[in-house]
């Protein structure tokens, strides 16, 4: 069995990728946000105080014959951005791309932060991290991939997200066809809950791959390329108009410039990220001063590929081999 989703680009600067997922019965669809760098399933709900959910699609489990309560379970969860949410859970049917687990940990949101209320665009995320970063207490959940692993016909997914266009997530097959290049793996490290992985050097604007490897994780959850300092510094040391924005918290350029083009190694590949796809977006509509793909990681302590990286590439989870594979697209 397999299950292949539609994603979609939140707004012009590709911000986050939203895809519609179905929870209970008769069916309810919610536009969530799938995210590898996280492990739980939460929604807006009819538990969420009416003040946040406005705006928001929900899920009623009283509306739902499958729903039950996991009764006593409860999690919490804080993000990088420092965003939270936390409720309590019920388990019902959820499907993803025709794709159904009949018993999927479904976390109620009972309180979420600012950014979540004020973000109307997604109910919620789809946790597609390792299952031993799940928030549940006192026993934690499966994800739902984890749950779909087994029955799938390759214990596997893949991320095809694309700048301004639909994108896909497919479950249980690879569709090289989505892919100009081989795919190269390369091992992943789910202890600590994320797809981790080490890259095995980068080059700036075509350049020969040096040597520098870089430790960090694959995130579908993160709109930018996070890296360290120096890698950072190397690459605006070529774009003339580059300097850092202490409002916007990053580097910014001047729109009108030619930006280079960034390249890593992984399994084998390299995978260029062509100039126009590190120029995310205007720092606000209308200005000519634009805001960096690639930013500075330091603040954080994790090298992140989020979705700047993955635009360049397919790129296959796969849980079966523990690896992670990247193709050029
Ligand atoms: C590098 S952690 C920052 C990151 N959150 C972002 O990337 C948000 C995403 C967003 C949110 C709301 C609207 C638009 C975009 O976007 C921005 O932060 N930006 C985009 C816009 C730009 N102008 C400023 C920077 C983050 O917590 N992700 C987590 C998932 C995320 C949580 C918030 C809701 C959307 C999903 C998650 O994967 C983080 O996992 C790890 C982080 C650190 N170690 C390991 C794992």
């Amino acid at each position: 069995q397999t299950g292949s989703a539609n994603t979609n680009p939140s707004d012009s600067a590709d911000d986050e990728y939203i895809t519609s997922v179905s929870i209970g019965t008769p069916a309810q669809v919610l536009p969530l946000d799938f995210d590898t760098g996280s492990s739980d399933l939460w929604v807006f709900s009819s538990e969420t105080p009416k003040s946040s959910a406005s705006g928001h699609v929900t899920y009623s489990p009283s509306k739902s014959s499958t729903a039950k309560k996991l009764s006593g379970s409860t999690w919490s969860i804080k993000y990088g951005d420092k965003s939270s949410s936390s409720g309590d859970v019920y388990t019902d049917v959820v499907t993803i791309g025709g794709f159904s687990v009949k018993t999927q940990a479904v976390e109620s949101a009972t309180k979420v932060s600012t950014q979540f209320v004020q973000d109307t665009l997604i109910s919620g995320l789809v946790g597609l991290g390792f299952d031993i970063g799940n928030q549940v207490s006192p026993r934690p959940q499966k994800t739902w991939f984890s749950n779909a692993a087994s029955s799938l016909a390759e214990p596997l997914f893949t991320a095809d997200l694309r700048h301004q266009e639909t994108g896909s997530y497919n479950f249980g097959f690879i569709d090289t066809s989505l892919a100009k290049g081989t795919i190269g793996y390369t091992p992943a490290d789910g202890s600590e809950g994320y797809w981790g992985f080490t890259a095995t050097g980068y080059s700036v604007g075509g350049a020969k791959l040096n040597r520098n490897s870089i430790t960090g994780i694959a995130d579908t959850g993160t709109t930018l390329l996070l890296l360290p300092d120096n890698i950072v510094d190397a690459y605006y040391n070529n774009v003339e108009s580059a300097e850092y924005d202490d409002s916007q918290e990053g580097v910014v350029f001047d729109c009108s410039e030619d930006l280079p083009s960034f390249s890593f190694g992984v399994g084998g590949q390299t995978i260029t990220i062509s100039g126009d796809l590190l120029n995310l977006t205007p720092i606000e509509e209308g200005s000519s001063t634009c805001f960096g793909g690639l930013q500075s990681s330091s603040d954080i302590g994790t090298n992140i590929f989020g979705d700047v990286a993955l635009k360049a590439a397919l790129v296959v989870f796969d849980l079966g081999n523990e690896r992670l594979g990247w193709a050029q697209k």
